[in-house]
């Protein structure tokens, strides 16, 4: 049985589908990202799965319940971690009765020690936290019952770095110890570091499902060449080089390529420096899906 089974679900608010005819699976023991411009329709995908919107058509089961069904569904959810987009939590509690409140209703035998990864304040009210703050509270409340099954919603939007990678590394330990990650993202390099499988959403509709590693391959690589003295264009550029732009001497591009045939490409020119990166999901989705599909940030 997969964690999570969509099944040609469609939401409509009155024009707009904000998901439509969307279908994938995500097995156990996998990390899933599911990645999309502001306004793709992932938040509400994620409300449809926990049963907080009703679908105009279509369905979806989390651990084997039925959306529609709601006391099955109620059942499925005592074994998952929710970390929402914007966190619901009472103002007025301090963070440490929040995790009180949350572990009457589902349990907490990994609080203490997510405490430790991710230490949140405790004893201040929860009106005073910083967004950053916030998030790491949600992220202890999502996984302090060890549910099978955590659904994250954009998780490290607002952590510091340092807290980015504990997020991470703890994601990758989860899925090691067989439990499944979905979670939200508009940014690539995240997804691309802990994600085992990505599917890409664009207004509403689905239009990747891949490993991520085939994604990255087909995003090509960010290249930037400087050369040491002006050259001809038609000798340098090749058919692999997409989006090409050159500044004085300084050249821009999209490799689409083997990396092994640019350096061997490169060489045959005197350059005086090199930067090849990975690409931003921006530009995979301009490449791929069009320009409208550029997220706004
Ligand atoms: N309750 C609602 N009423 C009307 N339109 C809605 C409602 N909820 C979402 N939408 C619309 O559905 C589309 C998808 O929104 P959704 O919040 O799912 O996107 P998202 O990918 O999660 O974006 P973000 O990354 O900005 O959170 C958007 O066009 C949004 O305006």
């Amino acid at each position: 049985m997969s964690a999570i089974r969509i099944a040609d679900l469609t939401k409509r608010y009155g024009e707009i589908a904000a998901n439509d005819g969307i279908s994938f699976e995500v097995g156990r023991g996998e990390i899933f990202g599911y990645l999309g411009p502001n306004g793709a329709g992932k938040t509400t995908t994620i409300r449809l799965l926990l049963g907080l919107i009703k679908p105009t058509s279509g369905t979806a089961e989390l651990l084997g319940a039925d959306i529609r069904d709601r006391r099955a569904l109620t059942a499925a959810k005592a074994d998952l971690g929710y970390l929402p987009d914007t966190l619901g939590f009472e103002e007025r509690l301090t963070g440490r009765e929040a995790l009180d409140y949350f572990a009457r209703m589902r349990g907490d035998d990994r609080r203490d020690e997510l405490l430790d990864l991710f230490e949140p304040p405790l004893e201040k009210r929860i009106e005073t936290y910083s967004a950053g703050n916030r998030r790491m509270l949600g992220i202890v409340q999502a996984f302090m019952h060890d549910p099978a099954v955590a659904i994250l919603d954009e998780p490290t939007a607002g952590l510091d770095p340092l807290k980015q990678d504990r997020m991470h590394a703890f994601l990758e330990a989860e899925r090691d110890a067989g439990k499944t990650i979905f979670f939200s993202s508009h940014v690539l390099s995240e997804v691309q570091r802990v994600c085992d499988r990505v599917g890409i959403i664009r207004e509403g509709e689905l239009v990747a499902l891949e490993e991520i590693d085939d994604l990255l391959e087909r995003g090509g690589k960010e290249v930037r060449v400087q050369l040491a003295e002006p050259v001809d264009e038609a000798a340098f550029i090749t058919p692999e080089m997409i989006d090409v732009e050159a500044v004085d001497n300084t050249v821009r591009f999209t490799y689409t390529g083997e990396a092994a045939a640019l350096l061997a490409h490169l060489v045959r020119f005197e350059i005086d420096d090199v930067g090849i990166g990975d690409p931003q999901l921006d530009d995979i989705f301009k490449h791929y899906y069009g320009d409208d599909g550029a997220t706004e940030d």
